[in-house]
């Protein structure tokens, strides 16, 4: 499903954020990405999202070198890998159920499938009653709830989470968790990025720990195991 080849990254001032890096994540998995400020984690998630380009090695996203993807086909990359980030980043002047709709628009899904699958995914993540509200009438742990809705309208087949409850207080975090949980129940593939300590030693998951540009634990029901 996302397969890292022998990938380097260095920046341009000589920074090498990730060294000789090998992960296989496979369908359906739940991974954490978890290590120090400065590991290399947020340069993981850009080379996935083909923000940045390897400087050596190939990523492989379902079995396509993206690497080799021209810009023309960044959009059908991003259809099968979707986002969710620590600061929401919703449209402001568009209503929940519109921020949703567009997200459907901007792939020119017919109104008919917008009518039928805005609300059922509202539905999903609990918000149904919310549909006509802004974002700034809303609780932190309600508008991650419409970034989650957002980012998977579309049956991507892989989440990103970046952060995903880093602005969130422990039980709305743990609210937003049990959402990510379930989406992953479905079959979508989700990797999240986090300092939480306390998700990652309860939820049991793949933890998979970055130090200085490099893979220094890959565990199955893994724990966080540092002290920020
Ligand atoms: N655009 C850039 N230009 C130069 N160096 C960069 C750039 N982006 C990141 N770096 C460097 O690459 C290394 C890895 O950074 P990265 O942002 O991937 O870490 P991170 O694990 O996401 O950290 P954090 O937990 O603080 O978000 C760091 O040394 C960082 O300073």
């Amino acid at each position: 499903m996302i397969q890292f080849k022998n990938v380097n990254k260095t920046y341009n001032k000589g920074i090498q954020a990730l060294t000789n890096f090998n992960l296989n994540i496979e369908k359906g998995e739940f991974v954490f990405l978890v290590g120090p400020s400065g590991a290399g984690k947020s340069t993981f998630i850009k080379l996935l999202l083909k923000e940045e380009e390897p400087t050596e090695g190939s990523i492989l996203v379902e079995n396509q070198d993206i690497t080799k993807l021209s810009k023309r086909k960044i959009p059908y990359l991003r259809r099968n890998l979707s986002v969710i980030f620590q600061d929401f980043r919703l449209l402001p002047n568009k209503t929940v159920y519109e921020n949703i709709a567009f997200a459907m628009e901007v792939i020119e899904a017919s109104s008919k499938e917008i009518r039928r699958q805005v609300p059922m995914i509202l539905g999903m993540v609990g918000l149904s009653d919310k549909a006509k509200q802004y974002p700034h009438q809303l609780s932190g742990g309600e508008r991650q709830r419409v970034s989650i809705a957002r980012a998977i309208v579309n049956n991507p087949s892989i989440l990103i989470a970046d952060e995903p409850t880093g602005n969130l207080d422990p039980e709305t975090a743990w609210e937003i968790m049990k959402v990510l949980k379930q989406i992953n129940r479905r079959g979508t593939t989700v990797v999240m990025v986090t300092h939480a300590k306390d998700i990652v030693d309860t939820m049991q998951q793949r933890v998979v720990a970055l130090e200085k540009g490099r893979i220094v634990r890959d565990e199955h029901r893994g724990a966080y195991d540092y002290e920020d």
